[in-house]
């Protein structure tokens, strides 16, 4: 089957007054409809690499690859346009600060609407019914009044459920979160990662989850790339971390208390709550 996402030998750089900045050096791996995570840490790469596959890099950066395919699209063949409108429908990203996501002079309720339009014909009345049905979607208790408030007017968690709620509307088959539950306080962060669960759960879409933090992404997700200095120096299996080989890898997992035993400590896979997104 073809995979989801297939990258291979990925490069981005950064032409700068003192010579090429390589932020991504030859970076290859495929995605089906999983959970994959990047670790590493900081300046290593991680947000350069989703960047380049979601075609969000600056103008002036350098990004090559010898495959970039999504499903059977060459992503590098695309011109902007039409990367811009894969990215708006099939593929989306959330960031670790939504504020920078969303319109600061809009109502999050106009925004989700706007959002809702531009992929289906609705009347303004059912198109503002589908966005409050999509902000209960992600747990959010009082849908109306959220509806009417600016972005700079809602919590950081909150923020980013609205966030998720738009990237519902659009339905993607990819979906790269950079670090979209740093920000958060533990028991938001758990209702986060919960509803993305569903959604590769019950939606099969394929997630890129990037994160410093190996202990949440193991605990997560189902495969682990681990970068350095721009590079991938190992792929491994989450439930397999004790078989790591690189030594940045090791030396991550010496500082991971009990990882054995504590293979799973985020309940967030266990609190499966039965509603549908
Ligand atoms: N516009 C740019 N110009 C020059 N260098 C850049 C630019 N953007 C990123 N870089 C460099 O690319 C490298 C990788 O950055 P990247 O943001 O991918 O790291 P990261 O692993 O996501 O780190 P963090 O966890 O801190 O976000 C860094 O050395 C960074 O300084």
């Amino acid at each position: 089957m073809t995979p989801l996402l297939t990258v291979e030998n990925l490069k981005a750089g950064f032409p700068t007054r003192t010579g090429l900045v390589e932020a991504v050096r030859g970076v290859s791996f495929t995605l089906g409809r999983e959970r994959l995570g990047i670790v590493g840490e900081s300046g290593s790469g991680k947000s350069q690499t989703g960047r380049a596959i979601m075609g969000l890099t600056p103008p002036h950066a350098r990004i090559s690859a010898d495959t970039l395919r999504f499903g059977d699209t060459d992503l590098l063949a695309l011109s902007p346009r039409q990367r811009r409108r894969l990215r708006g429908k099939r593929l989306a990203m959330i960031l670790q600060d939504p504020k920078y996501s969303l319109n600061p002079v809009m109502t999050i309720g106009r925004q989700i609407v706007e959002t809702l339009l531009t992929h289906e014909k609705l009347s303004s009345r059912d198109a503002k019914a589908k966005a409050l049905s999509m902000l209960e979607a992600v747990q959010i208790r009082d849908p109306e009044r959220v509806f009417g408030l600016y972005p700079h007017e809602v919590s950081g968690g909150m923020g980013q459920r609205v966030m998720i709620a738009m990237m519902l509307v659009c339905g993607p088959e990819l979906l790269i979160a950079d670090e979209p539950t740093s920000a958060l306080d533990v028991t938001v962060q758990l209702d986060v990662l919960d509803i993305l669960d569903r959604l590769v759960r019950e939606r099969g879409m394929g997630l890129i989850f990037v994160s410093h933090d190996l202990r949440l992404v193991s605990s997560f997700c189902d495969r682990v790339l681990v970068m350095y200095a721009g590079r991938v120096v190992e792929e491994l299996d989450a439930s397999r971390l004790s078989e790591a080989k690189h030594p940045y890898t090791q030396g991550l997992i010496d500082c991971l208390p009990r990882i054995e035993a504590d293979r799973h400590p985020l309940p967030v896979l266990q609190r499966r709550k039965e509603w549908s997104l």
